[in-house]
């Protein structure tokens, strides 16, 4: 089976984390928030521990924490630090391990390189979120075809949100990559009704591939 995962989206917000909470519970893997940015609340991995019911050494220390909620690059500029792709490594580990990106993929790291280039030097699997309302089919097919433009391989696509039939078929339809499945909205996120949208919403075997 697939040991890493690259969870994407088409956009900050889309529920990358949610989803990555619910992929790794049900994986029993771990998971990688390599850049944090934004300490106020809940981090990502804090939201990932809490949902997926993780213990702490399933959640791995991020590579970068930065204090402001903006992209990467200035968040890191504001804090003085230079993020550097060499720090970016991903984690060989034996068991499944989830990595999320921070907001979509020319989301930038420095003045030079952005989320997508790392993930083409990753060569990993991704999953893209995409949101079902209005305005998903332009944001998720330009994400695509800039994945196909790296050959980073797709592993496809997970819906968020409530159903849009024609949205989802037409976006499926253009761009030929796998639909995995739709996390719905829901009114009560408990890491028990995560788990049960999750295994309703996907064909867990598609995810986790063959290998
Ligand atoms: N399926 C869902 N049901 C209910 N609420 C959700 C769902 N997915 C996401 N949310 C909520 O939407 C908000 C944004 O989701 P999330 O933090 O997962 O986005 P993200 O794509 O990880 O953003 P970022 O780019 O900051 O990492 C959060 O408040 C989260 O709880
Ligand atoms: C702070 C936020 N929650 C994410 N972690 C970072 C989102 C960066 C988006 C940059 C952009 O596309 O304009
Ligand atoms: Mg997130």
């Amino acid at each position: 089976m697939t040991q890493r995962i690259v969870i994407t989206g088409t956009d900050t917000g889309v529920g990358k984390t949610v989803f990555a909470a619910g992929l790794a519970g049900l994986l029993d893997g771990f998971y990688w928030k390599p850049v944090q940015s934004g300490l106020d609340g809940e981090t990502d991995s804090e939201v990932v521990a809490r949902l997926a019911g993780l213990p702490s050494e399933r959640v791995l220390p991020e590579a970068y924490r930065l204090r402001s909620p903006l992209s990467p690059h200035r968040s890191a500029e504001i804090d003085g630090v230079a993020i550097k792709a060499a720090d970016l490594a991903f984690p060989v580990l034996p068991t499944p391990l989830v990595i999320e990106g921070s907001g979509g993929l020319m989301v930038p790291l420095n003045r030079r390189t952005r989320f997508i280039d790392i993930f083409a030097e990753w060569r990993l699997p991704v999953i893209l979120c995409a949101r079902t309302t209005l305005g998903t089919i332009n944001h998720t097919l330009l994400s695509v075809e800039a994945l196909r433009a790296r050959s980073i391989p797709l592993a496809g696509i997970a819906f968020i949100g409530d159903e849009m039939a024609d949205t989802q078929r037409t976006i499926v339809e253009f761009s030929g990559a796998p639909q995995l499945g739709r996390l719905p909205h829901l009114d009560v996120l408990t890491g028990k009704t995560l788990r049960d949208a999750m295994v309703a919403g996907f064909a867990f075997a598609s995810i986790a591939g063959g290998d």
